[in-house]
């Protein structure tokens, strides 16, 4: 029997930001579209001479009237439908220019970030919900025995740099003192609208109630399904891409993936190098923080090369 070869198509995506950062534009799939009815990310296949951002400046011109200024890549996702492989190259839109409207008589509609999981979406778009729910920066929490100068440090980072999505990682603590930090670094993290993922047993969610748990590569490996509600964020660190293969299967929300660059947490750890790093972000089907010896000066080029961001535990913990 001969096989089939499915139709490749390439498709650029936009996630337009509101000025506020609060709020991305969707639109509904005209029913007699093909994934009709559902809603989408404005934007539409590429010409067979364009790149994703002049496809993508072109489909929104077209759809919605608007006109990009400022836009970078976000996540590229590959899906198998039945009767094709896409590849969906998703750009977050930071500026435009226009009022946008549904010129082909779709709706539109800006939504808050934290209601989007409520809307219907086609199947390949999962990954790029998470990734447009994520920030760019992760911050790791340091070792760090005064309580009084965790709680400082992790303040500063909340309020000076902004951070917005914490793991709270300590291995020299155990499992009372944890928990009592944990309940604290969630008070803060409230406070500032930052989401927290305890590093440990998933089971420490029944005891604090943070947003999710980031799993150790040696027990995502141990693990064969996911073992936190779909509501609960999970992350897990990876190096490899069969632990990025684990990490897909299990559900995993995003990753980290590491070591870029020489950092004086593992010091003798082989580092990846940017090409492994884009090739394996390139098949991951979720958002990748870039790890190891990073700091926000990188977060450019890791998104250049596919990467939701960076992850440090130096560059925001002083
Ligand atoms: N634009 C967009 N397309 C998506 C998303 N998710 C998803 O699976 N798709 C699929 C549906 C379609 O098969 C394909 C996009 O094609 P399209 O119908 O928007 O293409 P187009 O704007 O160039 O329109 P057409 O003239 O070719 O009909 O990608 C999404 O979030 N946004
Ligand atoms: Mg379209």
């Amino acid at each position: 029997m001969k096989a089939m070869v499915k139709r490749r198509v390439h498709v650029a995506a936009a996630a337009i930001i509101s000025d506020d950062k609060q709020k991305v534009l969707i639109a509904r799939r005209p029913s007699s579209f093909d994934q009709g009815g559902l809603w989408e990310f404005p934007g539409g296949k590429l010409a067979p001479y364009e790149t994703g951002l002049e496809g993508l400046k072109r489909e929104l011109h077209e759809e919605l009237g608007v006109e990009i200024t400022r836009a970078q890549p976000l996540i590229r996702v590959h899906h198998e439908y039945p009767d094709k492989h896409i590849l969906l190259d998703v750009w977050q839109v930071h500026a435009f220019s226009g009022e946008p409207f549904g010129r082909e008589g779709q709706a539109v509609r800006w939504v808050p970030m934290e209601e989007l999981s409520g809307y219907p979406f086609p199947a390949a778009n999962l990954p790029i919900l998470r990734a447009v729910m994520l920030p760019a920066e992760y911050l790791i929490t340091a070792e760090e025995e005064d309580e009084a100068v965790f709680g400082e440090r992790l303040t500063r980072a909340l309020e000076e740099d902004g951070v917005r999505l914490v793991q709270l990682r300590a291995k020299s603590l155990d499992g009372e003192q944890y928990l009592a930090r944990a309940r604290r670094a969630l008070a803060l993290c409230r406070e500032y609208g930052a989401r927290l993922l305890l590093n440990g047993d998933p089971a420490l969610l029944e005891q604090v109630d943070a947003d999710g748990i980031h799993l150790t590569s040696e027990r995502l490996m141990q693990l064969d399904r996911r073992p936190i509600p779909a509501g609960k964020w999970l992350g897990a660190s990876t190096h490899n891409a069969e632990q990025l293969e684990k990490a897909a299967a299990l559900g995993c929300d995003l990753v980290t993936l590491s070591p870029l660059a020489p950092t004086p947490s593992h010091p003798d750890a082989v580092l990846m190098g940017w090409h492994d790093f884009q090739q394996h972000v390139e098949h991951a089907g979720m958002p990748v923080f870039a790890l190891g010896g990073m700091t926000r000066q990188h977060a450019n080029r890791a998104r250049a090369v596919g990467a939701q961001g960076i992850a440090s535990i130096r560059d925001f913990w002083r």
